[in-house]
């Protein structure tokens, strides 16, 4: 039997993904012994501090505390330095970034390019400005290093891979559709759900429960401005060859309904924001009533028209019998990929699209195909 493959893997971000993900990965190490690759914990950041394992962490190590007592500060460039005395270009190296920073999305090329390879939930890097894509298949292919971000759309249900796949054997895509959001699916499954409730819980008290959960970003507003659904949007137009270069301001180029009241717009903290969003709950009572009294349920779709070049983020209304108000429950996602191959049904995705578990189990499922 070959000896397992050694990957070395660099955590930024230990928050609610990344602690989950540093379990599952080392729970892995812990099952698999056997197996095909061994995963090398080589560094665990968060935005203060950082630690290096100068030997494999065991599955029991308390890192939470390691980290705690650390007082070595977390910088880009000492991690990259540090990588980079390692050896990336005879070996495996992962960064994998679990937060949800822009600055750490916007350092992606300088790894790729020194042979380091990233792996992210991050949508950061993927759904901005279009020269950020750019240069990062760029340095990629300089650096002889790859990037996956499946866990970027649907969390860990596979998104983003099937459409490489339908694009990469020339398949061609008319129209991309669905809820995208983790949250939204859940606030609207749960507040207009397909047999209303007789005791209908308040907007307000189920975002709560939505963050309770973990489904929501660090600040729900991006989840209820539509921005979260407008930049997995984008990544997923990015792998669509005509589209590829026409969200050129990313997710701010996409038509996108917001559902946050004006006077909330800009408050800075998810805590100040969930705090005062009763204030508004009879507004979207009254959205939700106009839809019951039809017979209609409120979801938040996205759609990708293919031949119209048209992207959206919206809210729509859709009977009580629709797919998207009758077969989706918790946090689920659902994505129809219509093809000229899928032309008579489309190919579809559904599971839950947000939460820890089955984020981080797609930052990991990324990890193991450099296996
Ligand atoms: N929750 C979900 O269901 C899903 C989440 N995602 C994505 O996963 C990512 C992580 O989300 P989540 O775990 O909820 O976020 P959290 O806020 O719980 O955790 C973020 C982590 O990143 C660290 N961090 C933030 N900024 C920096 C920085 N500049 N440098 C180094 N570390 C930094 C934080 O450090 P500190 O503790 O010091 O602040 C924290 O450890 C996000 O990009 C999100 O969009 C994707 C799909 C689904
Ligand atoms: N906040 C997001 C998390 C996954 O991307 C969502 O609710 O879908
Ligand atoms: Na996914």
């Amino acid at each position: 039997m070959p000896s397992p493959k050694n990957i070395e893997v660099a955590v930024v971000g230990v928050g609610l993904v990344g602690a989950e993900f540093v379990a599952q990965l080392l729970s892995y190490n812990a099952k698999s012994a056997s197996s095909l690759a061994k995963l090398s914990l080589v560094s665990l950041s968060s935005s203060k501090r950082t630690i290096a394992f100068p030997e494999p962490a065991p599955p029991s190590y308390d890192w939470k505390a390691a980290l705690a007592a650390s007082s070595t500060p977390f910088s880009v460039s000492s991690l990259l330095d540090t990588l980079v005395d390692r050896n990336p270009k005879d070996k495996t190296i992962i960064v994998v970034d679990n937060t949800a920073s822009e600055d750490i999305a916007r350092s992606y090329p300088q790894f790729l390019k020194a042979g380091i390879n990233v792996v992210t939930p991050n949508k950061k890097a993927f759904s901005g400005d279009l020269s950020l894509s750019v240069d990062i298949a760029k340095s990629a292919e300089a650096g002889g290093s790859r990037y996956y971000n499946e866990a970027t759309v649907g969390a860990g249900l596979p998104v983003v891979g099937p459409l490489r796949d339908l694009v990469a054997t020339g398949d061609e895509v008319t129209k991309i559709e669905g809820v995208f959001s983790g949250t939204l699916s859940y606030i609207f499954n749960n507040y207009s759900p397909a047999t209303p409730s007789s005791n209908p819980s308040t907007f307000a008290s189920i975002v709560t429960i939505a963050r309770e959960k973990g489904y929501t970003e660090p600040h729900p507003g991006d989840d209820l401005s539509g921005t979260d659904v407008a930049r997995k949007l984008t990544i997923l137009s990015r792998l669509v060859p005509s589209l590829f270069d026409k969200l050129d301001r990313g997710y701010a180029s996409v038509a996108t309904s917001s559902l946050i009241p004006e006077p909330l717009q800009s408050i800075d903290t998810g805590d100040e924001f969930v705090r005062r969003l009763p204030e508004f709950d009879a507004e979207f009572e009254k959205m939700r009533k106009e839809a019951e009294g039809n017979g209609e349920v409120i979801r938040y779709v996205g759609v990708i028209d293919v031949a119209a070049g048209k992207i959206e983020a919206k809210l729509e209304r859709y009977s009580s019998t629709h797919p998207f108000a009758a077969s989706l429950s918790g946090a689920d996602n659902i994505v129809l990929f219509h093809t000229k191959r899928y032309a008579d049904r489309p190919l579809i995705v559904q599971g839950a699209g947000a939460g820890a578990a089955v984020t981080a189990m797609g930052v990991l499922s990324d990890v193991l195909r450099f296996v």
